[in-house]
């Protein structure tokens, strides 16, 4: 099986989940785009969903789809929100961002009732931090909050677009941390949310509750 129908394979297996008159909040990235796809394939054949984006590429792509999209002040509760990830750990710990989103994402999973996660094989990491952990700044801070994720033991870098910062859906900046290998994910968590200038960074901690990684011998399930 090839990454891309790995992930193919775990996006099918979670759109099964959703339910007619859900709210259900839709991830971001290759892998989501997948399972926005088969929701949009899902509601063209009757499904009644409403959907919180957690990017604006995927309201586009939603929209384009026939999704009915709505914003986070519309809805009172999410019952699901199904994301990719960049990694995933025995935990269910994840580092996600590598699109730039996880300000958006981690707003969207912190009031659903329920989210799955979605990737393909090698996302499945015994330890956190080969991936660089985005961290999203304000652009008022970004010079001076290198020399900070450096002394947390990291290899910082300011993420680049076409020669300029990259500049996320909410306007900031992202820091991209080489960690290598991230010891106490959740002591790092906590420094990181409690350091003026960031404005969110990629830990998702005790956020996974299903975890659906698409292989070769079929879709692996972690959680519940
Ligand atoms: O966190 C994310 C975006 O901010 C993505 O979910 C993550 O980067 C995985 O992306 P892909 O499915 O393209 O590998």
């Amino acid at each position: 099986m090839t990454e891309d129908e790995q992930k193919l394979a775990a996006a099918k297996a979670a759109v099964e989940h959703i339910k007619d008159g859900m709210v259900v909040g839709l991830g971001t990235g290759s892998t989501a785009a997948k399972m926005v796809d088969l929701v949009g394939e899902r509601v063209k054949n009757g499904l009644d969903i409403i959907a919180v984006p957690t990017s604006e590429a995927t309201a586009r792509q939603a929209e384009a789809l026939g999704i009915r999209v709505v914003g986070l002040d519309e809805v009172s509760v999410i019952d699901l929100t199904i994301d990719g990830t960049d990694e995933v750990d025995p935990e269910k710990r994840l580092i996600k961002g590598g699109g730039g989103a996880h300000l958006r994402e981690k707003i969207v999973a912190s009031l659903s009732d329920r989210m799955i996660v979605i990737a393909e094989n090698k996302k499945m990491v015994g330890k956190l931090g080969a991936f660089k952990l985005p961290v999203e700044v304000i652009p008022f801070a970004a010079g001076a909050l290198l020399p900070k994720m450096e002394a947390l033991g990291s290899t910082p870098e300011i993420r680049m677009k076409d020669g300029q910062p990259f500049l996320t859906d909410e306007g900031n900046q992202i820091i991209d941390c080489a960690f290598g290998e991230i010891d106490d994910p959740e002591e790092l968590a906590l420094t990181l949310s409690t350091t003026p200038g960031v404005v969110e960074h990629g830990l998702f901690i005790d956020y996974a509750d299903l975890v659906l990684i698409g292989t070769d011998d079929g879709v692996k399930t972690f959680g519940g």
